[in-house]
């Protein structure tokens, strides 16, 4: 059995834990480190007892694999712990790996992997396959409803005020890099893909607030010597968190799946 942790849990981590709690072939779920133990148990009634809640610097000693869902500030903590120890690591927050980008190399000498979900997104097989020939260009453009991007620190770095917005805006063009740095709690899905494909820096981005959409919607073109493709998705909102898509909990299942699946389908 492959014990899994999970590194918080609100609207991705909940969601796993849920499903790990339903049965995945070969994975057991290790313990969690949560703030509020009594509201997680309320969730999942294993946890704190069966399932223990531990500090994150700690969740690598009880677990193979991490799985990563936390807010910007505590991700190097539990990234460094996990990566230190030579263990798994699965990240949904993909922007902060870009801001810790000295973890890869201390991965290759701990022995440790770090593998990122698709999440939100779509296609990154596709990406990663024409990365392998010559890419041109990677464009996305980001549409979110105002309130989702409200905080954001490019926002009120730049005092941009989306109060009152009645028609789409467009409030971020730039590179994946800074557009992960300026929106950390919702382009993650900017930065895996540029990771799939030519970089944060070559990676081209547009964020909109957009009042005319309820769904986090992301489209990518891509322009390759092997094929130019276009691709869209369309975001339910989580429960838990409005800013996330239902779809992230899920890739990072689906993922787990594929550590111990004998058939795997996808790059
Ligand atoms: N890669 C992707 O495609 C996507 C990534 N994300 C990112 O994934 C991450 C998780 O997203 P959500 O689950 O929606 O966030 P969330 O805000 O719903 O949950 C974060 C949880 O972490 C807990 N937490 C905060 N500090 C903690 C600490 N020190 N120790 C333990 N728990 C702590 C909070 O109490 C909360 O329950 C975020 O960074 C989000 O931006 C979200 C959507 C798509
Ligand atoms: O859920 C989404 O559509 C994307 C998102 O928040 C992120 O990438 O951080």
């Amino acid at each position: 059995m492959l014990r899994v942790g999970l590194a918080g849990l609100g609207a991705v981590g909940l969601e796993v834990a849920r499903r790990l709690e339903q049965g995945i072939p070969g994975l057991t779920l290790a313990a969690v480190s949560v703030r509020d133990v009594s509201k997680a148990q309320s969730k999942v009634a294993k946890i704190g007892a069966e399932i223990p809640n531990v500090a994150l610097t700690e969740l690598p000693q009880h677990c193979d694999v991490i799985v990563e869902g936390l807010p910007k500030a505590p991700f190097a903590e539990i990234a460094r712990a996990t990566i230190y120890a030579g263990k798994v690591f699965m990240p949904l927050s993909v922007g902060q790996l870009l801001e810790n980008w000295d973890l890869i190399d201390r991965a290759k000498e701990t022995g440790a992997r770090i593998l990122v979900p698709t999440g939100a997104l779509i296609g990154l097989d596709a990406v990663r396959a024409a990365a392998e020939g010559d890419i041109r260009s990677v464009t996305m453009i980001t549409r979110k409803p105002p309130g989702g991007l409200e905080g954001a620190p490019y926002l009120v770095q730049n005092n941009i005020s989306l109060h009152g917005l009645n028609e789409a805006k467009k409030v971020f063009d730039g590179s994946a890099r800074e557009g992960a740095r300026g929106f950390p709690a919702n382009v993650n899905v900017a930065a895996a893909l540029s990771l799939a494909g030519i970089g944060p820096d070559k990676t081209r981005l547009q964020i909109w607030a957009d009042p005319q959409v309820t769904r986090n919607t992301h489209r990518i073109e891509v322009d390759a010597d092997t094929a130019s493709f276009s691709m869209m998705i369309e975001n339910v909102p989580s429960v838990e968190n409005p800013r996330t898509g239902k779809i992230t909990a899920l890739s990072a299942v689906a993922m787990l799946r594929g550590l111990t699946a004998t058939l795997k389908v996808g790059t």
